[in-house]
């Protein structure tokens, strides 16, 4: 069967025009990084023409990046490529005929993820576009992190239709998931390994073809197509468990009246090979459009699979336990802001609450899946007042995003951290109260971006993920010339 797939690529040569489909934060620097590479001849960035994303063709034929926040490297690298005329950004898809090979990066989000349902409609219209212009010798890559069996199964099947060719015959096809970070995308696709899961072979060979001139460090890694798909959703389902073990460790600390980062010291300095854990750090909440969704394809992989894998009884999936650990940490960010806000004698109805955080990730604009907005959305539904301050999301929909802290910390009954941007770690204690204007403001720590101690001798309220230490520490009387600057009078 790959023996003809063989001699057709024999035939044809080395891959020299490329088509990526999806010019989003895995699909720009991949063209841009493809581009630039003296092996290959020419780019087309694909990107259909919606009213949500088709802006990005003008900028980036342009040469001009549409992604939001740093990416080093990716400003200058478009702009080289695009004025060297070896890249052009279209919706025409009848281009994907010129091209040698096609990688496709369109999101994979899921519309419910309790029935496992996701939304494919973006990548089947896209591998619709792509499978009606292939032609014999194309070589197709499917670089959305997709549901183990999608490749060789819902991918090969329209692939096949709207081309009338045979997969693993007339052309290519593989998968080689992303695993870039966004802020650090350029250095990601060029150091990290590549996984290469082709169908066949000489599928795995033609794919790595394709990578190996834009790999730096990185190396190809070949195996099969559905392994290819597990690894990527496993490794995020697997980091998102890390994270989930140590919130859960936080939230028994803080019962235990103990502090977690002691805990974290203690079990990190068990060294060696084969011994050491691997600790993460508790937060507010786990945001982004990978590590929020990619355990909902990896279970969902395993219901569909002909096999049902052999666990205990009434066995819920540990990863799904994470997911849940890590969806509940806004919630409990709530919950101590209503402890705290308790302690100061008020309730959250009618309180002035400062979020200080939108961004899902530290000192990054992007806000996909945050945790902010859960924690938001349960102040708003106890009925309480609430500014959001993040430097670096300009705004989201439905919520203002305000780039001055002065105007969120005024007159704040409770203050909350819920990202660890660079800029909170810079918060003055006494100044920050004197803006809150209270006598006992609340400060709720949900990144351990503050110091306990300077908080509460400064008569802060202090609440924190899992410092079981001092979340239940003595409040700091009320000085009487305080109380008379606030507008308040200590004592009967
Ligand atoms: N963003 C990351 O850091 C990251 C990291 C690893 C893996 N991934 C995975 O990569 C995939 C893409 O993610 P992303 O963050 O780049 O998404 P994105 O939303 O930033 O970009 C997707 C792009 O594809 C375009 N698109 C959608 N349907 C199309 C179609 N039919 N034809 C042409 N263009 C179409 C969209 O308009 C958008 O511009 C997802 O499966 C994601 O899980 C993302
Ligand atoms: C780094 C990694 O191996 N995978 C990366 C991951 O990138 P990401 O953009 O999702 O970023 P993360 O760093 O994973 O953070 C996600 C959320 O978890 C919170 N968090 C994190 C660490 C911690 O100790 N405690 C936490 O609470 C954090 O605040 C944030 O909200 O997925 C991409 C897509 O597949 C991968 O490509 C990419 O390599």
């Amino acid at each position: 069967m790959s023996e003809r797939l063989k001699a057709i690529l024999s035939k044809k040569g080395a891959i020299k025009k490329i088509g990526v489909v999806g010019m989003g934060y895995v699909g720009i620097p991949a063209a841009a990084l493809f581009a630039d590479s003296c092996a290959y001849d020419f780019v087309w960035g694909f990107q259909r023409n919606s009213p949500s994303s088709g802006y990005k063709i003008d900028l980036l034929n342009r040469g001009i990046s549409p992604l939001k926040g740093k990416e080093p490297m990716l400003d200058s690298l478009l702009a080289r490529v695009a004025n060297a005329g070896k890249f052009a950004c279209t919706s025409d898809f009848s281009n994907i005929s010129k091209t040698d090979a096609v990688t496709i990066s369109i999101q994979t989000p899921f519309l419910n993820k309790d029935d496992l349902e996701p939304d494919f409609r973006p990548l089947l219209e896209g591998l619709r576009s792509v499978g009606k212009h292939i032609t014999e010798g194309s070589l197709v890559v499917l670089e959305s992190t997709v549901t183990p069996g999608t490749t060789d199964g819902i991918a090969k099947q329209i692939l096949e239709e709207e081309s009338g060719l045979t997969a693993g015959e007339d052309f290519a096809l593989a998968h080689a998931p992303e695993r870039v970070m966004v802020g650090r995308l350029i250095q990601n696709i060029q150091e990290h390994d590549r996984i290469v899961g082709g169908i066949d072979d000489v599928s795995t060979q033609r794919a790595k073809e394709l990578y190996s001139p834009i790999l730096t460090k990185g190396k190809a890694i070949p195996m099969s197509t559905r392994a290819a798909e597990v690894t990527k959703t496993a490794e995020n389902a697997l980091r998102d468990l890390q994270i989930a073990a140590i919130n859960e460790l936080a939230l028994y600390c803080e019962a235990m009246g103990i502090n977690v980062y002691d805990v974290k010291a203690g079990v990190d300095s068990l060294k060696g090979e084969g011994i050491t854990r691997a600790l993460l750090y508790p937060g507010a909440g786990v945001g982004g459009h990978c590590l929020t969704k990619d355990t909902y394809h990896l279970e969902r992989g395993v219901k569909m699979s002909p096999l049902k894998p052999d666990l205990p009884d009434n066995n819920s999936s540990i990863f799904v336990v994470a997911r849940n650990i890590n969806d509940f940490m806004p919630r409990h960010m709530f919950n101590l802001t209503v402890q705290g806000l308790k302690r100061a004698g008020k309730k959250p109805e009618g309180a002035n609450v400062a979020i200080l955080g939108w961004a899902f990730l530290n000192n990054s604009d992007d806000a996909r899946n945050t945790p902010s907005e859960a924690y938001h959305d349960l102040l708003l539904k106890a009925g309480a007042n609430v500014k959001v301050h993040d430097p670096h999301v300009e705004n989201y929909p439905g919520v203002a995003i305000l780039q001055d802290p002065l105007s969120v910390l005024r007159n704040s009954d409770a203050i909350a951290i819920m990202t660890g941007h660079d800029e909170y770690f810079k918060l003055n204690a006494l100044t920050v109260k004197e803006l809150a204007g209270s006598e006992q403001p609340v400060i709720i720590d949900g990144r351990n971006v503050v110091s306990p101690d300077e908080f509460i001798d400064s008569g802060f309220i202090y609440k924190g993920i899992g410092r079981g230490d001092k979340n239940m520490h003595p409040i700091r009387p009320l000085n009487p010339l305080e109380c008379i600057a606030v507008g308040h009078h200590a004592g009967p």
